[in-house]
């Protein structure tokens, strides 16, 4: 039976069975073609559509060429944080990419220079609300960190400091902001010895909010410090200020301006108000940028105002979404003081703000 089964498919049988042969090689060919296609596909897709960044994914995956060429990969993706990051760190740390810096390329673009440009002073002045929004400009690129190099780390040598600076193109500027510089003696000569040409600039405040933000600021980190009122004087019914507490001292502004001024001439040295940088960031950046000589880039459109947090929050680019706020230590709820404390730190500091005034030409309305 299975013979003639077999005996009468057998004429057919080669035919059959090349017929089944080409069907098969014809769907594999198929199959292995659509594979292909699909693959390849999907690598330009990923590249090109999701605009996946050109990078290397560790060393070995090119050349020194190639290294120079692409990006480094970024595991982490864009570091979240805040404007406001932590000062005062430990010298010669990295600086952390905050939001609001400008990115110029290749880390290995452009070659390290010391500062052109120095945010001087004073401490709690708002010296990192103006660090933060002029680092947006593409013609500046910022220390994230303060070096503390002309007051602490002055020792270190100027390569030292040179080596801390981010990268920059011939057209951009390299700032740094240390707030204590203004208040150390032997900064202004340092800075002059470096350059002559340094643009400095200074971020002043109502010396008396001024001091209580200072004390808030050691408060948050040493509870138990003696009341304000207690350190502001050496004797309070005399009406005795205390002059040689920090506090205190940082905002006899007038007196520290006399050592700058034996090294640069005023048109050198660009005050902020750092009250109007919370009412009007963008008129005062403007005047920062007039200052530096770039464009006016940093606008009005750069600033939100967040109610919640009571100050202007950047926006990294004008119709960015998100804006960023400096961080929880900046903008800080300030200790209750007695008001008649307050009046009489006013009258000590009045004869000192009017030398200060007349000094720099202008009015900054603290009485
Ligand atoms: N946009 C914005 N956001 C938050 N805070 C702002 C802003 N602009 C100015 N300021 C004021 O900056 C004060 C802190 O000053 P500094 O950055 O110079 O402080 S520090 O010396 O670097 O510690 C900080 O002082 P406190 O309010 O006492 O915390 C703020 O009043």
């Amino acid at each position: 039976m299975a013979y003639r089964v077999l005996g009468r498919a057998g004429p057919a049988q080669p035919r059959r069975a090349r017929r089944l042969l080409f069907a098969f090689t014809l769907s594999l060919s198929c199959t292995y073609l659509c594979y292909s296609l699909l693959c390849c596909c999907d690598d330009l897709g990923q590249s090109r559509l999701l605009g996946a960044p050109r990078c290397l994914r560790g060393p070995g995956a090119g050349g020194q060429k190639l290294l120079q060429e692409s990006r480094p990969c970024d595991p982490s993706g864009p570091t979240p944080g805040e404007p406001g990051a932590p000062s005062a760190p430990a010298a010669g740390a990295p600086s952390p990419r905050l939001a609001g810096a400008n990115h110029s390329g290749s880390p290995k673009l452009g070659t390290k220079r010391l500062p052109q440009a120095l945010i001087v002073g004073v401490k709690k002045g708002g010296t990192r609300a103006v660090l933060e929004f002029i680092r947006v400009h593409p013609d500046v690129r910022a220390l994230g960190t303060e070096p503390h190099f002309f007051d602490r780390n002055y020792g270190r040598g100027l390569d030292w400091y040179r080596s801390l600076m981010p990268r920059t193109l011939e057209s951009q500027i390299t700032l740094e902001k240390t707030p204590s510089y203004f208040v150390t003696q032997e900064a202004p000569r340092r800075i002059f010895n470096m350059s002559r040409d340094t643009k400095l600039i200074v971020v002043v405040r109502n010396p008396v909010t001024r001091a209580i933000s200072d004390y808030t600021q050691t408060l948050s980190k040493k509870p138990d410090i003696p009341t304000f009122e207690g350190l502001s004087f050496r004797n309070r019914t005399l009406g005795l200020v205390d002059v040689s507490w920090n506090a205190i001292r940082i905002g006899m502004y007038a007196l520290h301006l006399e050592s700058w001024l034996r090294y640069f001439p005023l048109a050198q040295i660009h005050f902020v108000s750092g009250e109007r940088l919370i009412t009007d960031p963008a008129g005062e950046m403007g005047r920062v940028q007039d200052f530096l000589g770039i464009k006016r880039l940093i606008t009005d459109k750069h600033f939100y105002f967040n109610k919640t947090k009571g100050f202007p929050c950047l926006k990294k680019t004008e119709s960015s979404l998100l804006p960023r706020c400096l961080g929880k230590s900046k903008g800080r709820t300030h200790v209750q003081i007695d008001p008649e404390v307050i009046d009489q730190l006013r009258e000590f500091y009045r004869p000192y703000n009017i030398k200060f005034y007349e000094t720099v030409g202008q009015d900054f309305r603290w009485e």
